[in-house]
């Protein structure tokens, strides 16, 4: 197939846009993105988008107004949208200037991409790029993931990120370029050998490809193969996760599911379930795996930025002490008969209403019959003796009621439950109501909980 064909055809197969959309392509002038400008251009009118042209000036060589200005009456002969923007001196940091060039790039095709409503982001990282950059990550070491090395697609402002050009290598960019009669400027400033890339490009690569001129190619499908397992394998992990997790906030896991997982799949789960809250180490990810498995049936890692993983029994869970509900500002507070709500917690408020009509049930109210000398009820942190009473008979401890709903070690002196004036536990609130034997000596009441705004 023909060099625009082949280029037609990954287009036309991926659908990343259509015709009716609005792209951005992001050109630096260099040979690889002025091809691809020119694959886009030439495109059959049937497929092709309407095409916005970015560049960044980024200040950072001599010819960089020349090369800005070239491309600008590209555009302009061409009848293609130019925006260009310059990354102004001042601003460049002393250090990793390549990574701050990298991030002003990419806020400024971000703008644009929302500016016109684009679809996609076009940028020119071709064959070459991807072998290089998964030659890195394997050199560098890290997680299988970063061995898909350069995505073929990836969300990126409201849309895609597109790299339409990795099944082609440098030197068929050149070719085509050539054989277009392009202009294009190089980048000089990039050769030198004391970066790991350049050292790679010139040294490693023109060996490997010595040894198989199809490199470009196999990696290329290891790559594609790579994320089509990695997607399956994504799907199982997060499936796995779900079934073991028993409660989102705190995140809080069952024991004996991690447990039954099989030894290979334990670690990729945990690291999963970690990844929930940001980014992890490994060693913390092993240490979590460890604590699980193991005999002990209580224990906490901490996992950096005050988080730490609590396993307790049955259960284990992700505290983030920063995130942990401050305690109730009332440690004992009468709830007396009244239309009014009276705060309880920082994010709840309580009231007895008396004689309700409707019958309605819920875990935020709880109907009960009462004597004057139960009268008023308060509110307060749950105690260590306390219990409640079970409609089959016989009590109930109120911290054993929390292990079985599974309220995490962290969080559980800060419970709270509504007791009466006899200092009986009517109500671990919004978990369990104590059984009264229906009586009609007395007058019905209902407490009601909402939650504060
Ligand atoms: N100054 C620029 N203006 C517009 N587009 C650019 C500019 N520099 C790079 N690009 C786009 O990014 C692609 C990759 O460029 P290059 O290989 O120099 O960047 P990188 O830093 O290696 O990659 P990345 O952009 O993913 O960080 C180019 O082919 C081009 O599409």
């Amino acid at each position: 197939m023909k060099f625009q064909q082949r280029f037609d055809h990954v287009i036309q197969s991926n659908a990343w846009f259509s015709k009716k959309d609005t792209v951005i392509v992001a050109v630096s002038t260099g040979v690889d993105s002025m091809t691809l400008l020119r694959l886009l251009e030439r495109l059959p009118v049937d497929v092709r988008p309407r095409v916005i042209v970015a560049h960044v000036n980024h200040r950072l060589r001599q010819q960089s107004e020349a090369e800005a200005e070239y491309l600008r009456t590209y555009c302009h002969d061409h009848d293609l949208v130019f925006e260009g923007t310059v990354w102004p001196i001042e601003t460049h940091p002393k250090t990793g200037i390549e990574a701050a060039a990298r991030d002003f790039r990419y806020a400024f095709f971000g703008q644009l991409m929302r500016r016109y409503q684009a679809t996609a982001l076009v940028t020119a990282h071709h064959g070459d790029d991807q072998v290089e950059t998964i030659l890195m990550k394997l050199i560098r070491g890290g997680d299988l993931h970063q061995l898909v090395g350069i995505k073929r697609a990836q969300p990126f402002g409201g849309g895609l990120l597109v790299r339409p050009l990795l099944d082609y290598g440098k030197a068929e960019l050149i070719s085509f370029a050539r054989a277009q009669h392009l202009t294009w400027y190089d980048d000089d400033t990039n050769q030198a050998d004391d970066v790991l890339r350049n050292r790679i490009r010139h040294q490693v690569v023109p060996v490997l490809k010595q040894e198989n001129p199809q490199l470009l190619a196999h990696v290329q499908h290891y790559a594609d193969t790579l994320t089509a397992h990695l997607a399956l394998s994504d799907a199982q992990l997060s499936a796995d996760c779900r079934r073991i997790t028993v409660r989102r906030s705190p995140l809080t896991g069952d024991v004996r599911g991690f447990q039954r997982l099989p030894d290979g799949v334990q670690q990729p789960v945990m690291r999963r379930f970690l990844q929930a809250l940001g980014p992890v180490s490994e060693a913390h990810v092993t240490a979590a795996t460890g604590l699980l498995t193991g005999q002990r049936p209580q224990g906490e890692i901490a996992l950096g930025n005050h988080v730490r993983l609590v396993k307790s029994y049955d259960y284990f869970s992700v505290i983030n002490e920063t995130e942990l509900p401050e305690k109730p500002r009332v440690q004992n507070k009468n709830v007396v008969v009244s239309r009014q709500w009276v705060d309880i917690a920082k994010q709840w408020a309580i009231r007895l209403v008396a004689a309700p009509q409707a019958v309605m049930t819920g875990s935020d109210r709880m109907r009960v019959v009462l004597q004057p000398s139960e009268l008023p009820l308060s509110v307060r942190n749950v105690q260590p003796s306390d219990r409640i009473q079970l409609k089959q008979g016989g009590h109930k401890l109120v911290r054993r009621i929390m292990i079985d709903h599974k309220v995490p070690n962290a969080v559980r002196d800060q419970q709270q439950v509504v007791v009466s004036a006899a200092g009986e536990v009517l109500w671990v609130i919004g978990i369990q109501r104590s059984f009264r034997a229906p009586r009609s000596d007395g007058k019905t009441f209902e407490l009601q909980l909402k939650p504060l705004n």
